[in-house]
């Protein structure tokens, strides 16, 4: 069982009117991707709040690897990238990066090491040493990123990391929390981009008027069967319904595009549970079919998200 580095009990803020978040249990796992999603005014921003100390919890406890929140042992691990950043204007985005470096007590001469290197790494690269009122919304976004990451936190907070990004930030910005996570790091993302909570995320949470609706992994969430797409050359309809007998799946063939002049073909199987995969291959060999690629299907988490806040009004309530 993996350290716990997340866990709240009952954890409540109310702004009044029943406004804030209530009531929140949640546990989360060292190297843990976690998705917050929720419509706007459901409480996410709240709870982060809680979580890295900016407010106080009106009830309820929660802590940070085993120290209480807002506590200092607490916060020393963590990075967060907040939802409505401002940065100085009349600053380089070397120079915010500075003055974080010197507000986390950070040795002088790794920050000149390390700032480069995250410039780099956030896609600001010379941009860095521009002032920042020269910045675009998604540059500045980047800076956020960059300065969440300065003390190479175990722990980030991320409240819709790319939401000032077009499609290409967003994709550098997708790669670099993979490659966070790959690198052991936990990650609470909020996000209103489900396809990023999709690919990075192994549980999500959906708030609702400040309480959770539902929570679980992505598959358990959507109560959906795990898909695969498997490409096959020398494919025959007969083998394909032999497999189907044989293996008592929902096997077909789709619509995916193949490489140029191949005379391959996509085959979409349903199984019970992802293990099966290497089994239904073995299968397809045994039948003579050569096999090019196999993927995991992706889930419709957009399509359950709609489903799950539709009849909810703006802000997550019932009407
Ligand atoms: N400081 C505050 N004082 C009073 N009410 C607040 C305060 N901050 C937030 N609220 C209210 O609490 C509710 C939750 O807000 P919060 O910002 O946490 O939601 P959110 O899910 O992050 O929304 P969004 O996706 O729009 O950022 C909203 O109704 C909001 O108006």
């Amino acid at each position: 069982m993996s350290q716990t580095v997340i866990e709240t009990r009952q954890l409540t803020k109310d702004y009044g009117n029943g406004r804030g978040c209530r009531q929140i249990t949640l546990s989360i796992g060292a190297g843990e991707a976690f998705g917050f999603l929720g419509p706007n005014g459901a409480g996410k921003s709240t709870f982060v709040k809680m979580l890295v100390g900016l407010i106080q919890p009106t009830a309820g406890s929660g802590t940070l690897f085993g120290e209480p929140i807002g506590s200092l042992a607490a916060r020393r691990e963590i990075g967060y990238l907040p939802e409505l950043y401002r940065y100085q204007e009349w600053l380089t985005g070397e120079e915010v990066l500075i003055l974080h470096a010197k507000l986390c007590g950070m040795d002088r001469l790794h920050a000149k090491k390390r700032i480069p290197q995250l410039l780099e790494e956030v896609g600001l690269g010379k941009r860095g040493y521009d002032r920042v009122k020269r910045y675009s919304k998604g540059m500045q976004q980047r800076l956020g990123l960059a300065c969440a990451l300065l003390n190479d936190p175990k722990l980030l907070f991320l409240d819709e990391p790319a939401s000032a990004l077009d499609p290409v930030g967003r994709h550098e910005v997708r790669l670099l929390l993979k490659r966070l996570k790959e690198q052991g790091k936990t990650i609470f993302l909020n996000s209103h981009l489900l396809e990023d909570v999709e690919l990075l995320c192994d549980r999500v949470a959906l708030l609702n008027n400040g309480q959770i609706l539902t929570e679980g992994s992505v598959t358990e969430v959507l109560q959906e069967k795990p898909r695969w797409q498997i490409r096959v050359g020398g494919f025959a309809q007969l083998t394909l319904n032999w497999l189907q007998e044989q293996t008592g799946l929902q096997i077909r063939a789709i619509n995916l595009a193949v490489p140029h002049e191949s005379d391959s073909v996509w085959l979409e199987a349903e199984l019970e549970e992802d293990e099966q995969i290497g089994w239904l291959n073995s299968l397809i060999i045994e039948q003579g079919m050569t096999l090019y690629e196999v993927k995991k299907a992706k889930t419709p988490l957009d399509e359950w998200f709609i489903q799950a806040v539709s009849g909810l009004n703006h802000r997550g309530e019932r009407v």
